[in-house]
């Protein structure tokens, strides 16, 4: 019977594989202070039911999951209890919901994904382009929803999910975004699944994102570099608008007046880790690229690992610090036993997308030393 309990002060996480829907881990919270069962609010991508599994608290907010007999892409867990992630849920719930959300375990770590903000027509797109044309293998970009029209050579699910408003609403009430803002008489958001995507390839995500979604991503799980673009002046802004000829007179005027704000918000909130004036393209390209380390020889931005971890069918665990110990059984006579550690304590990123920065190692017990594993 697969099932861990997982005591938090006066409650107790019960974690099985048999409840309710039997095809995905379900979550109980047996409160001692009120002695009654608690079925909290699941955010985030349940993790399949499995043979059995392993929790282990960490921090007091999170429980690791180790799943025994799964896939390496699919074996490590977190349930989040009480991230910030999952407070600002509670909060969003009125406070006196039990909220919990899940996160996927990932092997290894990407490069911090790149916020780019500021005023339509500034030169943020061409930025991106040229940044993309250059480094295809480096840079995914994060394909936000929006509400708006396409434009001419725009592409469904290449420059925008275009989305009905509707559509849209439910899946943020549903959890499914990072962030979302109206913009220009029009929603927008990153989803969770959008910046995802782009890390599961092993590319630094960028997003182009307006002031408020930038503000909304700092108080995220998502630790990122947020850089400002400004135009040399708004004359300059206003004739790359209409330069651009995809608005109209009304729609121009409208993305000029909100230009003053975000201009404003941009150079003082300190929202910012660095602000660009976009006044010659290529220089302005050639400073983008050095606050990214690409400046330095080609290839200087490292390549991340990332990816699932093997683990034994069965094993026990145990935790040391920041390690957990699996134990893969007994060894036989003469044989080492190939224990295993799992280091948590360079863990980024949460629920309701993905865990990064697991980091596996095999120990070899009949030896002192530690040695690195796959
Ligand atoms: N908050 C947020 N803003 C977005 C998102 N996608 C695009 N934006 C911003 O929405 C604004 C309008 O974008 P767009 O309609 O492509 O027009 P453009 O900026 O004039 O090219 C820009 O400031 C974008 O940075 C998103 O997912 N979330
Ligand atoms: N440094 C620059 N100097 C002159 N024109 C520019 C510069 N950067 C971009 N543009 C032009 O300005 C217009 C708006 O650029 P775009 O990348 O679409 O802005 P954004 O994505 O910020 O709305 C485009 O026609 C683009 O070719």
């Amino acid at each position: 019977f697969d099932k861990t309990d997982t005591t938090v002060g006066d409650k107790t996480y019960v974690i099985s594989g048999s409840d309710g829907d039997s095809t995905s881990l379900g979550v109980r919270i047996f409160d001692e202070s009120t002695v009654q069962w608690v079925h909290p609010v699941v955010l985030g991508t349940k993790p399949r039911a499995c043979k059995g599994h392993s929790a282990v608290l960490l921090n007091k907010d999170r429980i690791l999951i180790i799943k025994k007999g799964a896939s390496p892409d699919d074996c490590t867990w977190f349930l989040e209890l009480d991230t910030q992630y999952v407070r600002d849920q509670k909060t969003m719930c009125g406070g006196n919901t039990e909220v919990v959300a899940w996160s996927k375990g990932m092997r290894g770590n990407v490069e911090k994904p790149v916020v780019i903000s500021g005023p339509s027509g500034v030169g943020k797109g061409t930025l991106i382009a040229k940044l993309m044309k250059e480094y295809p293998s480096l840079f995914g970009f994060s394909v936000s929803h929006t509400t708006r029209a396409p434009r001419g050579m725009e592409k469904d699910g290449v420059h925008y999910h275009f989305t009905e408003k509707s559509v849209m609403e439910k899946e943020i009430k549903d959890g499914k975004f990072l962030e979302h803002a109206s913009v220009h008489g029009n929603l927008y958001g990153t989803s969770v699944e959008a910046v995802e995507v782009v890390a599961d390839e092993g590319k630094r995500c960028i997003l182009d994102i307006d002031v408020q979604g930038a503000r909304s991503v700092r108080r995220s799980p998502l630790k990122a570099i947020f850089i400002f673009i400004r135009p040399p002046s708004m004359e300059d802004l206003e004739k790359r608008l209409w330069a651009r000829g995809t608005e109209t007179e009304e729609q121009i005027s409208k993305r000029l007046e909100n230009a003053k704000a975000e201009l404003e918000q941009g150079e003082t909130s300190g929202l910012f880790d660095h602000s660009l004036k976009n006044d010659n393209l290529e220089e302005c390209y050639q400073r983008l690229k050095e606050h990214l380390g690409l400046d330095r020889s080609v290839g200087a931005a490292s390549r991340p690992v990332s990816g699932g971890i093997d683990l034994p069918v069965d094993h026990s665990v145990s935790k040391l610090d920041n390690k957990i110990i699996i134990d893969c059984g007994t060894p036989e006579l003469e044989k080492a036993s190939k224990n295993l550690i799992l280091d948590v304590s360079c863990l980024n990123g949460g629920a309701p997308g993905r865990t990064r920065g697991l980091d596996l190692y095999a120990i070899d017990s009949f030896s002192d030393g530690l040695k690195e594993g796959r």
